[in-house]
């Protein structure tokens, strides 16, 4: 047998102690060479090897360590890559942990020594086949990989090529890579990819390569196929990866390539923004206020690294910063305690068929598609922000705005679940709305109730579920002071002019704009169905 690596992070703690062999059904295990099998476990392929014990007990030192090294590993389905059978060779390759920093692509090689067993050893393979991927998860997907040569201060590139392309192959994915060469690339590659031909279009990137693709897929003549037939996904390789916390569950390359071979296809609501005449779609975050100044307004703090944004937040957070607006909303829910448990709800239903297999939405099968025939994007329910504001509109000025805050997503950052009870394709949006002039001590105990996910908790906070949004930012009259002056000073922003606006962590013009939920209308793949990788805590 070979072994790509002799350190084994799979050692199956729970496995079978040395020297028993417990009953198992004989269909479940393969007999290979020197007396090793290989088994069908409940969530895992077992390997039991006594060359493993032989191996290790081998660099023991002078017969001072322990001399029960364990015979056995355990290979996680999840984890399995491919397995085949080659003549009388089985090999199966697998996602092997890596340190904190993620995974390598880690072989076992064995051979059927008796040649009666090979009709045994094929069924026996495609069983395996078969639990690594289960019925919900496409086999060797078809990916189209855009790699923005300078996201991640110009890492991605090396980031996809070390990570994430040995993944991809070793799980027999076809790939064709093409590297961004202009802004708006990634839009004008996606409004021309024939949707039939690829499964999936995987950034590796920051936000701002999905972002695009949705909006190119949503510039296709038939617009609304293309957006449901091709998965949009992420390799994480920029400075921000919301998209892969929330759908992978990781911020490493390597896991996430792994999560893109395992993803099931799901279905996710985008959001429709109006601003001036330009209409385009958003699937992470907006936002006007604090968050949004401490994104995008610290350039002169680009020296701290990513400290700057912690500290252009607390900055205005202890100045307490007021960024006015009018606020007009169709809201849907603001009852916290009605959102958490519907959140729990939908959550349970999710788990429950992801463990019966069940995809959230029909596999890949064209014939599923859009029922009522249409072809376009659906139009806007509530109009643009040019049109007169429907009655449906519930509207407030909120003269000492501190932070409003919309998601579509869960962690707008690794420690940041700030929408708890967001789901990828309930029909709402998320909101937080807080005022500027909350007293700073509560203020700071907000901020540390962020990466708890306990944010909405606070009285303070109003938390909401809505369908639809307009936003009308105003500049600050006292902006102009000298109190104003040294806190735009200390947080960054001594040079900016006007208000700033965060579109899926990108800055666009600070005027009016409006947002709708256009209700599934995207298709990503997740790792547990239409449900974002986050555990809310049990109580409240
Ligand atoms: N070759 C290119 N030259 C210039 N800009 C590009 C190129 N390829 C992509 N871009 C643009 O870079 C922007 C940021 O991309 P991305 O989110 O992938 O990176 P990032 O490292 O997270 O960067 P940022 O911190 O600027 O968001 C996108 O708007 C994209 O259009």
């Amino acid at each position: 047998m070979e072994d790509s690596n002799t350190v084994n992070p799979f050692d199956d703690s729970a496995g079978f102690p040395y020297g028993t062999t417990p009953e198992l059904d004989s269909a479940a295990v393969l007999t290979v060479d020197r007396n090793a099998t290989l088994t069908l476990g409940t969530d895992a392929l077992i390997v039991l090897d006594d060359g493993l014990r032989h191996r290790r007990v081998a660099g023991n030192c002078c017969g001072l360590l322990p001399q029960f090294s364990k015979t056995t590993r355990a290979i996680p389905f999840y984890n399995i890559l491919w397995a085949e059978l080659d003549e009388f060779a089985v090999t199966v390759r697998y996602a092997q942990p890596n340190g904190k920093a993620g995974c390598k692509v880690g072989y076992i090689n064995y051979t059927v020594t008796d040649k009666s067993l090979h009709a045994h050893a094929k069924l026996w393979v495609d069983g395996l086949m078969d639990r690594a991927y289960p019925s919900n998860i496409k086999r060797r997907k078809r990916i189209r990989v855009l790699v923005n040569p300078f996201g991640g201060q110009g890492q991605a590139w090396s980031f996809w090529t070390r990570e994430a392309e040995p993944v991809l192959a070793a799980a027999r994915c076809e790939v064709d890579v093409e590297k961004t060469g202009y802004r708006g690339h990634a839009t004008d590659i996606a409004e021309k990819l024939d949707p039939e031909s690829v499964d999936v279009v995987a950034c590796a990137s920051g936000d701002g390569l999905p972002h695009e693709v949705f909006n190119g897929l949503a510039k296709q003549k038939n617009a609304r196929r293309a957006l449901r037939k091709v998965a949009v996904a992420q390799i994480p390789c920029g400075s921000g990866n919301g998209m892969s916390l929330n759908l992978n569950g990781t911020n490493s390359p390597s896991l996430a390539a792994v999560a893109i071979v395992k993803g099931i296809r799901s279905p996710m609501d985008l959001i429709a923004i109006t601003q001036g005449h330009k209409k385009y779609y958003s699937f992470m975050s907006q936002a006007v206020g604090i968050i949004a100044e401490s994104d995008l307004g610290t350039e002169s703090l680009r020296w701290m690294g990513s400290f700057r944004f912690t500290w252009g937040f607390l900055v205005r957070l202890l100045g307490q910063t007021i960024y006015p607006a009018e606020i007009s909303l169709v809201a849907d829910n603001a009852d916290k305690r009605s959102i958490r448990s519907n959140y729990r709800h939908a959550v349970e239903e999710q788990q429950a068929m992801a463990a019966k297999h069940i995809p959230p939405f029909p596999t890949d099968d064209s014939s599923a598609l859009l029922e009522d025939g249409e072809t376009d994007v659906p139009s806007l329910r509530y109009g643009t922000i040019n049109d007169k504001l429907p009655p449906t509109f519930e509207t407030r000025d909120n003269p000492t705005l501190g932070n409003f805050y919309v998601g579509k997503m869960c962690w707008m950052s690794p420690d940041a679940p700030f929408f708890p009870t967001s789901l990828p394709a309930d029909g709402k949006m998320d909101l937080v709305n807080i005022s500027g002039t909350v007293p700073r001590s509560t203020a700071v105990a907000m901020l540390t109730s962020v990466e708890k996910g306990t944010l909405m908790n606070f009285p303070e906070v109003d938390y909401r579920k809505v369908v639809a949004y307009r936003i009308s930012p105003r500049v600050h009259q006292s902006s102009h002071g000298l109190r104003s002056r040294v806190l735009r000073f200390l947080g960054g922003a001594e040079k900016q002019t006007e208000g700033l606006i965060s579109i899926d962590g990108e800055k666009v013009p600070f005027e009016p704009f409006q947002a709708e939920v256009v209700p599934s209308l995207a298709t990503v793949l997740s790792r547990r169905g239409a449900i974002y990788e986050y555990d809310m805590p049990k109580s409240p």
